[in-house]
């Protein structure tokens, strides 16, 4: 069977197509009511999956009908100088989304520079203000990565409720948001780290296991229970074979899509879709900044309502 028509694989692109389809209506809405969204990202230095991250924010963007500005600094820019640079953009009322690409230089502290972000503007749900959404199981707006892994878990149709899930990796921006996600979906949830005892063990009791390390082929056959869901979030360089660069995820493909009954391949899987909910929640926080407008300065219909 050739990789593209097993159906074991769970492929991010036919998700991703209907989500951005929908926000291109959204986004023909609002641009045609005076609201057209713009979404700036912010580069610091050079990073090989920034740069595929940003490729894909900028083609996809296009095809939704919403603006995009990538501004890019010098590695050796100095925190204060982008924090000027991201109240600029905070202060700018064509500017209805800012997301910053991780990771920054070292010298610079990133949650400085997520708190920068006007918490209407941060389409990423990182402020500290936005991050506590998803702990009150509010999840309209969640890191973009996370939500994706787990809207490619309901893809399967599985019972979210009760559902046995381990995670592994616990980011602020990937496994700690994916892990209160599926907490509001009713899952239980196990949280691996580097300093989790038995990794194994743990991963072989998850009905959906969800990986988000940076390590290529951490998760071998034998610690995937037979017909669970594993979510490939890693997104690894390495030299192949051939000599060539390619993309491989956290997990050992080859081996787990025998054991498990839902994979998602890397490429191909959270990837596209993680760029797809960036743009959803572009639209997200538009309307949010729309709703503000209105409650401050009144609307003709609104007004009339009353
Ligand atoms: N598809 C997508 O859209 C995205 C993909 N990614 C990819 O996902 C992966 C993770 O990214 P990110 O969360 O930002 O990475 P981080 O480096 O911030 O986090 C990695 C996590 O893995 C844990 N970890 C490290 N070694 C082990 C181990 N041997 N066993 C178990 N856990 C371990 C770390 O734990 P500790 O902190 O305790 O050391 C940490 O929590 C990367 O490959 C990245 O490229 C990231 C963002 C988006
Ligand atoms: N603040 C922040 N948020 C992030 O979510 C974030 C980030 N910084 N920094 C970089 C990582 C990496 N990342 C990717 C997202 C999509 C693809 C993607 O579209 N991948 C395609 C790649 C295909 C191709 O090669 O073009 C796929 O997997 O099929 C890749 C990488 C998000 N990240």
């Amino acid at each position: 069977m050739t990789r593209t028509d097993d159906s074991r694989y769970l492929k991010g692109g036919p998700v991703a197509q209907r989500i951005i389809a929908s926000v291109r209506e959204d986004a023909a809405i609002a641009t045609a009511e005076g609201f057209p969204p713009k979404l700036v990202s912010i580069t610091v230095g050079d990073i090989a999956a920034v740069d595929v991250y940003v490729r894909n924010q900028r083609a996809k963007a296009a095809l939704a009908g919403i603006g995009f500005e990538e501004r890019r600094f010098a590695a050796d820019t100095t925190a204060g100088e982008l924090e000027a640079a991201i109240h600029g953009l905070n202060a700018d009322p064509r500017v209805t989304g800012i997301i910053i690409q991780r990771p920054v230089p070292a010298h610079i502290p990133i949650k400085t520079l997520q708190a920068a972000v006007h918490p209407l503007k941060d389409v990423e749900g990182m402020h500290p203000a936005s991050i506590g959404n998803i702990v009150y199981n509010q999840l309209d707006l969640a890191p973009c990565t996370a939500a994706a892994s787990v809207e490619l878990l309901k893809e399967t149709g599985l019972e979210l409720k009760g559902l046995e899930v381990v995670v592994v990796g616990h980011s602020e921006i990937v496994g700690k948001p994916i892990a209160f996600l599926l907490m509001s979906e009713g899952a239980t949830v196990t949280v691996c780290h580097h300093m989790t005892r038995s990794l194994a063990a743990h991963a072989r009791r998850a009905d959906a296991l969800f990986v988000a390390v940076g390590k290529p082929r951490l998760i071998k056959a034998d610690m995937v229970k037979p017909g669970a869901a594993v979510i490939d979030i890693g997104i690894n360089s390495e030299i192949g074979p051939d000599g060539e660069t390619r993309i491989v995820g956290d997990v050992d493909t080859d081996s787990v899509k025998e054991v498990a009954s839902w994979i998602t391949p890397v490429p191909g899987g959270v990837g596209p879709l993680t760029v797809a909910i960036l743009l959803r929640n572009t639209m997200v926080a538009l309307n949010r900044q729309r709703a503000l407008y209105r409650a401050t300065y009144g609307v003709p219909d609104q007004i009339a309502a009353e």
